[in-house]
């Protein structure tokens, strides 16, 4: 038996789709180039990367719904296009969102519906469903309708329903996606407590935090392609060398933007709305003092709090898929990557 979960070696996918009916033309878009894997067994490994950036694609390779346009992957050991039963029978699938659950039933019917579903022997089906209510903390609101879940609890479950079949390796999508912040570390419990029975688990997120608390290793894919990948420590030294000033503000113009990103020693800038409030990230190299000269650029905005700190994990994934943006490295000439909302364009 391998000590690898999942293997992948050079899996690309392209999408080839029509558009228009008069003059139909073929599009493509090649959604993932070349990415390899090695995630050994037991580790809750993260895949994150800004939208568009190929995670979906990958994980539908690795768990047999979508065919490889190039390359080759082996989830439990066994390869996802030839041996698409044995690999389907070692995994669960959960992804973030509504769909997939009956709301008009109980979490324990629902469990029970899906274990006779997913072939779970029937001897095993009131242990095994006991427990993952237990384990997902539902223990208690086990019988009442899903309807009257929160959305946090429907995840919970949908995270239940993936396990039924006692699966080797877990792929969660986006898990904690429209969850609210309480009901997200909940969740997060429930991974980290998945994760220490030792199943594998290859976890999809946009949220850096979420990634930094749980997994083991994190590979950043941007453009389709794995732009950087390590431990939270490791990937943390991209940020090596930076500082970062924080500026709460109120009607920053794009204008404004453009100046500071010019401004010299500036690396990235970042521009998230909180509230009634702007948050201005700008990281800078640690040589330069730019705390004056971006304050000089905000004239005339009204100004919050403003605070100098060290880079964190999230200045860091910034500056990678900046990176990769800023390069194009794609390396074929498709360009930069469409980096989120919440994710600055590069200085
Ligand atoms: N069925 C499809 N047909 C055509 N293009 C697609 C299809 N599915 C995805 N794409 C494109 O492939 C690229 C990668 O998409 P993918 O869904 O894998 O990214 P992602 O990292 O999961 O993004 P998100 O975080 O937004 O879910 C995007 O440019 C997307 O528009």
């Amino acid at each position: 038996m391998s000590d690898l979960a999942i293997e992948a070696t050079g899996l690309c996918r392209t999408y080839r789709s029509r558009t228009g009916w008069l003059r139909p033309q073929r599009q493509e878009v090649v959604a993932v180039r070349g990415v390899d894997l090695a995630v050994p067994r037991g580790e809750l490994f993260g895949l994150l990367g800004p939208n568009g950036a190929g995670k979906t694609t990958t994980i539908k390779m690795l768990n047999t719904l979508l065919i490889p346009t190039a390359g080759t992957a082996r989830v439990a050991g066994f390869d996802v296009v030839g041996q698409t039963r044995e690999v389907r029978r070692r995994i669960g699938y959960v992804f973030g969102g509504d769909r997939g659950l009956y709301d008009r039933l109980s979490a324990l019917d629902n469990l029970r519906y899906f274990a006779e579903l997913y072939g779970v022997a029937p001897r095993d089906q009131r242990r095994r469903i006991a427990e993952l209510i237990d384990l997902v903390g539902l223990t208690g609101r086990e019988r009442e309708r899903v309807e009257g879940y929160s959305r946090g609890m429907r995840q919970r479950l949908h995270i239940a329903r993936g396990l039924l079949h006692s699966p080797e390796i877990l792929f969660l999508d986006e898990p904690s996606i429209g969850v609210d912040p309480v009901a997200a570390r909940e969740l997060r419990q429930t991974v980290a407590d998945l994760a220490s029975t030792g199943t594998t688990v290859l976890l999809t997120t946009h949220y850096m935090a979420e990634a930094d608390e749980l997994c083991g290793r994190i590979a950043v894919i941007a453009a389709g392609r794995i732009q950087a990948l390590g431990t939270p420590a490791e990937l943390k030294h991209h940020a090596d060398g930076r500082q970062v000033l924080e500026v709460e503000a109120y009607g920053v113009t794009d204008g404004q933007l453009v100046g500071i990103r010019r401004l010299p020693g500036v690396r990235e800038v970042d521009l998230v709305v909180r509230g009634a409030a702007q948050l201005l990230t700008v990281q800078s190299d640690t040589a330069v003092d730019v705390q004056a000269e971006v304050l000089n650029g905000l004239s005339g905005v009204r100004l919050g709090r403003v605070t100098a700190r060290q880079p964190t994990l999230e200045d860091a994934y910034v500056a990678i898929v900046n990176r990769a943006a800023a390069d194009g490295s794609n390396g074929d000439g498709t360009g930069p990557v469409d980096a989120p909302a919440d994710v600055a364009v590069p200085a």
